[in-house]
């Protein structure tokens, strides 16, 4: 279960020539913060190469309720699905904060595709490895309690984004509101602000408008891993 992509990015992935002739067929362009990049259910077919900045991809829950289902930064391609096999759009695209990207269109994307197959295989290899992060996602939804998913998403955010200081603690780079991690932990906004409260009683981070520091990451491993409960917190002293 991944909100981040494995392995190096499309872009990076590709062959320098094939790069800047994927690029050299788009049109430049800059995104503010909480901009939709596509829409769901739109039957737009452009993909958009993300060159810098991150995005969420997320879709609208039956009942309303938003759901991260991973997030995109520089090097990755979106939009992909639409382009290649005609559906409407399977999720939102949002640029989290400010975002630049090169938008080529479906058909120029297909025909780029269609010459060349590097290219083509690393598509092959994005589809299946975001196959195998939604089958990991539906198991861990069935099974794991809020409290191990809010764990897992923030060492994901820690690990593939974070950078330590000089006493071991982890911020978060990556500046997500409050309610984006709900949405990625996939629970209500009350249960994932719950279990955020037993994670910050108890030290393992800190939290202030869109930042997340990690005090105890080898704790929250353990929580991620279902290896420990809440129960099993140790209380420390606050500060
Ligand atoms: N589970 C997912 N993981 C990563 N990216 C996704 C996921 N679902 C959809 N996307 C991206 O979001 C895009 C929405 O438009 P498309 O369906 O054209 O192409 C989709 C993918 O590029």
């Amino acid at each position: 279960m991944s909100l981040f992509e494995d392995g190096r990015p499309f872009l990076h992935a590709l062959p320098a020539e094939d790069r800047r002739a994927l690029l050299a067929l788009g049109t430049p362009r800059a995104y503010a913060p909480g901009e939709v990049v596509l829409r769901e259910h739109d039957r737009t077919t452009f993909v958009v190469a993300i060159t810098s900045g991150w995005a969420t991809v997320s879709v609208e829950t039956e009942r309303g309720v938003r759901l991260i289902l991973a997030l995109r930064g520089a090097g990755e391609v979106v939009g992909d699905q639409a382009a290649v096999d005609h559906g409407s759009r399977s999720a939102t695209v949002t640029a989290l904060g400010r975002m630049e990207a090169v938008v080529v269109s479906g058909d120029r994307f297909r025909a780029y595709l269609a010459a060349r197959p590097v290219a083509t295989v690393l598509i092959m290899r994005q589809f299946s490895s975001r196959l195998r992060s939604s089958d990991g996602e539906r198991r861990s939804l069935a099974s794991e309690k809020v409290l191990q998913r809010l764990a897992a998403r923030l060492v994901e955010l820690a690990e593939r984004t974070g950078h330590s200081g000089a006493d071991g603690t982890i911020t978060i780079d990556l500046q997500m509101p409050q309610h984006d991690i709900a949405a990625a932990v996939g629970s209500t906004r009350e249960a994932v602000a719950k279990a955020l409260r037993l994670l910050r009683g108890q030290g393992v981070v800190r939290t202030a408008s869109r930042r997340f520091e990690v005090m105890d990451i080898g704790l929250l491993r353990l929580l991620a891993e279902g290896r420990a409960t809440g129960e099993q917190i140790p209380v420390r002293p606050r500060d």
